[in-house]
């Protein structure tokens, strides 16, 4: 019988090294992974934006298993406070971040109610194929059952996973990885709060990516906007459809300053006749008429409705009105052509 090969004379034996874990960057902005109520059994009422990144990720020691992380403080807001300009400034921190040689993905903590906004935001000017991952949570961390440490430990999982790479920015919640076009917030008292039309792209469990499809729309290095060059976003006002309507909304709108409206109508994007002359006004002094849907689901087909070509109006596609508001504002740094928005509106 032969043994095993003795190790030739002069080799020294060394032990196999380590893998070495991916560099995550935990970027917090506040939200309710970040809250703290009063007792254990207050799980929808509490303060969000409470609790430093440093202490989020302490009390989740297992993260120090699936990857070298850092925290920083971007801010320490409850979400639905995000003004364009912080936007701006969370996308320029990432941008940054997302080209040093030592990270290898970025996680973001953020509150539920518009983490689907900036995680869009991001998609769209983010030039990067490393994964950008967005984390929240809908209890805070004081209440029984507190979803945001397995979230978290999920989020760092995704962002650290090469297969994640180049599949968009994605949001990471009770065991799911959905893409941050698409998700949107459904239900506001559950931690299965999120949902996309088209599904979610995959599931983390027990520290491991399972994906199922994956994203056809441009993003990230596909995307011909890129944050570096984009200092401020144009105003864009949603208004939402509802029987008995009046201009006022429209009108005050565009006073104040918008340069395109999301007319969130009922319906596949349907306009009461009585108003249809006002948005013809309105797109005759250059505001943007951009038809979405207050329905959650499905999506405004050109011409169908309206006759889009005929006024000058472009089409949400599938996304949601605040979705449509992102884009149209990103979209509006480029380009003020009713032809070349619904390019875009295809395209993203
Ligand atoms: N579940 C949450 O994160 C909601 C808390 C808060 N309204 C926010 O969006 O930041």
């Amino acid at each position: 019988l032969e043994g095993p090969t003795p190790p030739k004379p002069g080799a020294t034996a060394t032990a196999p090294a380590a893998a070495a874990k991916p560099r995550v960057v935990i970027v917090a902005t506040g939200g309710t992974i970040a809250g703290a109520g009063a007792d254990a059994a207050n799980s929808a009422t509490y303060q969000a934006a409470k609790v430093p990144v440093d202490k989020l990720i302490a009390a989740v020691p297992a993260i120090a298993q699936v990857a070298e992380v850092r925290g920083e403080q971007a801010f320490q807001i409850a979400s639905e406070s995000f003004t364009n300009a912080q936007l701006i400034e969370l996308a320029k921190k990432v941008s940054a971040l997302v080209k040093r040689d030592d990270v290898d993905g970025v996680v973001i903590t953020h509150g539920t109610d518009t983490v689907e906004e900036t995680a869009y935001f991001l998609d769209l000017v983010v030039k990067t194929d490393k994964p950008i991952v967005m984390v929240a949570s809908m209890r805070p961390s004081t209440a029984i059952s507190a979803d945001g440490a397995l979230n978290l430990l999920d989020a760092v999982t995704v962002a650290g996973a090469k297969d994640a790479r180049a599949k968009g920015v994605l949001l990471t919640m009770n065991d799911e990885i959905q893409a941050g076009r698409d998700t949107t917030k459904r239900v506001n008292i559950k931690p299965s709060a999120f949902f996309s039309q088209w599904g979610p792209l995959g599931m983390v469990v027990e520290g491991k990516t399972y994906w199922f499809r994956a994203p056809v729309k441009r993003h990230g290095t596909t995307s011909e906007f890129d944050i570096d060059g984009i200092d401020s976003l144009p105003e864009v006002a949603i208004v939402y459809g509802s029987g008995n309507m009046h201009p006022e909304p429209y009108t005050s709108a565009v006073a104040g300053g918008a340069k395109a409206i999301i007319h969130a109508g009922t319906g596949n994007g349907s306009v009461a006749g009585y108003l249809v002359d006002t948005l013809k006004d309105l797109r005759s002094k250059g505001v943007q008429i951009i038809r979405s849907s207050r329905v959650g689901d499905g999506f405004v087909l050109r011409n169908a409705e309206q006759p889009d070509d005929k006024y000058d109006w472009v089409v949400a596609h599938d996304l949601n009105p605040q979705k449509a508001k992102i884009l149209a504002a990103v979209a509006l740094t480029k380009t003020q052509d009713s032809k070349e928005l619904q390019r875009i509106f295809w395209e993203y």
